[in-house]
């Protein structure tokens, strides 16, 4: 079962989401974690990093840019660390994770910090699934089984995985939520997936069982997108800001009425 409940309870606290952003897109991440309900502080700087943690409820970290500068590094390991010792979930955004440079990037910092769950498109979460998946840089193209693959991503790297597409898969390797809400325009809307990683974080409360609350995150993002989409077919400029309308207007009700998903226990 799913508490849409949750969703107000995000709103009633206002969790502070730390993210390291890529240079792409902070501005509309920003906006999905204020509009959902949180408050967002991007930060580049690792003196402040653990001043930050402190008051946040999660950490999302996307690697979208992260360049091998020291700096971006020495960031992400200092928010990473701070978040670990506070026991404070860890999400990463592993864009593009395929490319070369990337994964050693990735493998390079697991080795420093402790995650708690990885966000990505098929492609991406078929890198820990340590299946061959084609990409099309930032972008999941070709067929995989998502279910399965989300599901030996978790089993391999004991992390929670949200797996997000047309259907978005959210598990920790036995229990599996499966979300058919969406519309194609989210992924028209570069940005989108970066959205869907700081907000999972809102959901991630204090005493939260951590894999519901991915799982009604990941519902909200794509009930949202698919209201929005409706309102908006075949117009991605105005998509994008009702995208953020829509997310300002849910309700636990709407999850309810709208929302299209299944749990499967293994
Ligand atoms: N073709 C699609 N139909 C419906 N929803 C989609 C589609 N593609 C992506 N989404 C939604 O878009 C959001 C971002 O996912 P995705 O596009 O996979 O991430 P990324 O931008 O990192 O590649 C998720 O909420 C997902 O459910
Ligand atoms: C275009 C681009 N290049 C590096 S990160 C980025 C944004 C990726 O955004 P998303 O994966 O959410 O579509
Ligand atoms: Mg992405």
């Amino acid at each position: 079962m799913l508490n849409y409940q949750l969703l107000d309870q995000v709103r009633a606290t206002t969790p502070v989401i730390v993210t390291f952003a890529n240079y792409v897109t902070p501005q509309i991440v920003a906006n999905a974690v204020n509009v959902i309900g949180g408050s967002p502080i991007m930060s580049l700087e690792p003196a402040e990093a653990a001043a930050l943690v402190s008051m946040a409820t999660a950490v999302t970290l996307n690697l979208g840019t992260a360049q091998s500068a020291e700096l971006d590094f020495v960031e992400l390991v200092a928010l990473g660390k701070a978040a670990n010792e506070l026991n404070l979930p860890v999400i990463i955004d592993p864009v593009a994770v395929s490319v070369p440079f990337r994964s050693q990037y990735v493998a390079r910092l697991l080795k420093e910090i402790k995650v708690d769950v990885i966000r990505g498109n098929a492609s991406e979460i078929a890198h820990f699934a340590g299946v061959a998946a084609e990409s099309r840089g930032i972008d999941a193209v070709g067929e995989v089984d998502i279910e399965a693959v989300a599901i030996a991503a978790a089993k391999n790297t004991g992390m929670l995985i949200v797996l997000s597409g047309p259907t978005d898969i959210v598990t920790d390797g036995n229990k599996v939520y499966k979300i058919k809400n969406g519309h194609e325009l989210l992924a028209a809307n570069v940005g989108s997936g970066d959205m869907l990683s700081s907000i999972l974080g809102t959901f991630l409360l204090k005493g939260q069982d951590r894999l519901e609350g991915l799982a009604l995150a990941t519902l909200s993002m794509a009930v949202a997108g698919q209201l929005a989409g409706q309102k908006n077919e075949g117009k991605p400029g105005t998509f994008s800001a009702a995208l953020l309308d829509e997310l300002y207007q849910l309700t636990p009700a709407k999850l309810e009425q709208f929302g299209d998903w299944e749990e499967i226990n293994d």
